[in-house]
């Protein structure tokens, strides 16, 4: 497997807490991942290091092969920005701006006309079933359809992994399946990689492979044996 997102031995001690303690990973293009285990086990801080916003004290990442720690702190967010895309659990979308203007915002911000931005965005909103809230303000508008937005603003400029954290602790059990359908058949459309942190077996269901972090170690589902 060619990997498009890697961590490999990768330790990262908070203080006197180790949150990860050789914690390893390998997702390929188009592969959804779940990342699973107890509360505190480090599932948050490993999907942090993949994604480069936190730097591992020992160990790699790699992005298409490279190593992201050898990135500067401009190189890495540029990263983030173009190649990557986040969903948290509260959609964390500008509460100023309609929800058609939130998704159209990564694209603003790699200068994408705005023309071509918003045409760009109301296409994503309408993959996602969201087309009749492009008016709306996040405020407006329920919580499922909140986390299809940010759904859409993550997938909007053509991102090659997607980050969830927990992208339906939020919702009720219905809207939480239809957020994650949406999600993972986009991103089996596109090409991208999902990596899922979620507690939840009927959202993890959804992906094709699930790790599972313990005391800031992983294990690939696949080598526990049954
Ligand atoms: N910024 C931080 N400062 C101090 N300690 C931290 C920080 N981030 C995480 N930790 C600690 O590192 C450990 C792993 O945390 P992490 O959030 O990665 O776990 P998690 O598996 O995502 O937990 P949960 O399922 O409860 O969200 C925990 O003991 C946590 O308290």
């Amino acid at each position: 497997m060619s990997a498009v997102i890697e961590a490999d031995g990768v330790h990262k001690a908070f203080g006197p807490t180790t949150a990860l303690a050789g914690a390893s990973i390998a997702v390929a293009a188009g592969e959804v991942v779940a990342i699973m285990g107890p509360s505190g086990s480090g599932k948050s801080t490993l999907l942090h290091c993949l994604a480069g916003i936190v730097r591992p004290d020992k160990g790699v990442v790699k992005f298409d092969g490279r190593d992201i720690g050898a990135l500067s702190e401009r190189q890495r967010s540029a990263l983030r920005r173009t190649r990557f895309g986040f969903v948290f659990q509260f959609g964390q979308l500008v509460p100023e701006l309609t929800c058609l203007e939130n998704v159209t915002l990564p694209l603003r911000l790699e200068r994408v006309g705005g023309r071509e931005a918003r045409r760009r965005a109301a296409e994503w909103l309408d993959r996602l079933e969201v087309a009749d809230v492009a008016g709306k303000r996040p405020g407006e508008v329920s919580g499922g359809q909140g986390q299809r937005v940010a759904v859409a603003r993550a997938l909007v400029t053509g991102a090659r992994v997607v980050f969830a954290d927990e992208p339906t602790g939020a919702l009720d059990s219905l809207n939480g399946e239809r957020v994650m359908r949406l999600l993972t058949t986009a991103a089996r459309e596109t090409g991208a990689a999902v990596i899922l942190v979620t507690h939840e077996a009927r959202v993890a269901a959804y992906a094709d492979r699930e790790v599972i972090v313990r005391d800031g170690f992983t294990r690939d589902l696949a080598e526990i044996p049954a």
